[in-house]
């Protein structure tokens, strides 16, 4: 798409969407649903500097550019936290649309906190995410109802994005909101940097997915080697813990959990790249490291 129209000769529309919302909602799951096989992911820092955009989407008559928004954090308040939420609130400074998930059927004050940090003037659709859960779906008219009144929010859209359910309505009442305007990114924007940021989002993924609430409070990952040599990527990284006693927890028993997460990350990641990957993950303790800001900027937060 080079030019400024559909082919039915409509407008194009660009724009950036931010998706927040408390931890476990669905966020991620979401924005995989969204940009599917059709992804076009560059990195953080890749072509633009006011946004870290997460994946793209681009379709005959608009393209949406996500924006990553760290999962709002409100249990511990520490440097790591801090420099969350303002990244939070960054990302939504000047964005087109933001999407607030949440589940459907619950309405705690995590989300309040972060219904909290909307701009009143941003034009926000509430996602009502995992919609699949709810055993008696006459409740979800009543639970819009009561959220309403949170928020002027510009749309609501109950969905499940792990089915797919209803995620199509959500792009659809998305495109209105954006302005009209050529693509920013092309199609094929792919890059090793992107490859290299991936790299570590697997693996962070994958280590959430393992350990959920086991996972250690201050977790990171780093990746230390990243060479693209053709179809092959040799791959070295790192999962920071912040005390001695998180690493047995990460690797398992046995080496089983560090195993499993190498495993399960590294075949994702010959599918996405479309390579062999060879990896090789350790996990190394650095005491202290989420309450030290600086230590945060140099593992790529800032
Ligand atoms: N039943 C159901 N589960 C879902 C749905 N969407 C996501 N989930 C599950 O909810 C959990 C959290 O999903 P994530 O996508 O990791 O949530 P997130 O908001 O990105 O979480 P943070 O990264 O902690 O902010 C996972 O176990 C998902 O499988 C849905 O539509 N229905």
């Amino acid at each position: 798409m080079q030019d400024n129209h559909t082919p039915d000769g409509t407008a194009f529309h660009t724009g950036f969407i931010a998706i927040v919302g408390r931890p476990n909602v669905g966020k991620s799951t979401l924005m995989n649903r969204l940009i599917g096989l059709k992804v076009s992911i560059v990195s953080s820092k890749a072509q633009t500097t006011r946004h870290r955009v997460s994946g793209i989407l681009t379709d005959d008559t608009a393209q949406f550019v996500f924006v990553d928004t760290p999962g709002f954090q409100t249990r511990h308040q520490n440097a790591l936290n801090r420099t969350m939420n303002r990244t939070v609130t960054q990302s939504l400074a000047d964005v087109d649309l933001v999407y607030l998930v949440i589940e459907a059927g619950k309405f705690g004050p995590e989300d309040e906190q972060v219904v909290a940090l909307l701009p009143r003037d941003a034009k926000v659709v509430l996602v009502i995410n995992k919609v699949d859960t709810l055993a008696d779906k006459s409740s979800l008219l009543p639970f819009i109802e009561r959220i309403r009144g949170a928020f002027p929010f510009a749309e609501v859209v109950p969905l499940s994005a792990e089915r797919g359910k209803n995620v199509d309505a959500l792009l659809k009442v998305s495109r209105t909101y954006l302005p009209e305007g050529p693509p920013m990114f092309g199609p094929d924007d792919v890059t090793d940097r992107s490859e290299r940021f991936l790299a570590a989002e697997f693996l962070r993924e994958k280590l959430f997915r393992l350990l959920g609430d086991e996972l250690p409070y201050g977790m990171t990952v780093e990746i230390e080697r990243f060479e693209a040599d053709g179809g092959l990527r040799r791959i070295n990284a790192a999962i920071i813990v912040d005390k001695p006693g998180h690493k047995g927890i990460v690797i398992g028993k046995g080496g089983e959990h560090l195993k499993r997460i190498s495993t399960e990350a590294r075949k994702a990641m010959e599918e996405l790249f479309g390579a062999k990957i060879y990896l090789e993950v350790w996990v190394k303790v650095k005491s202290g490291w989420a309450d030290d800001e600086r230590a945060l900027k140099s593992l790529g937060y800032d």
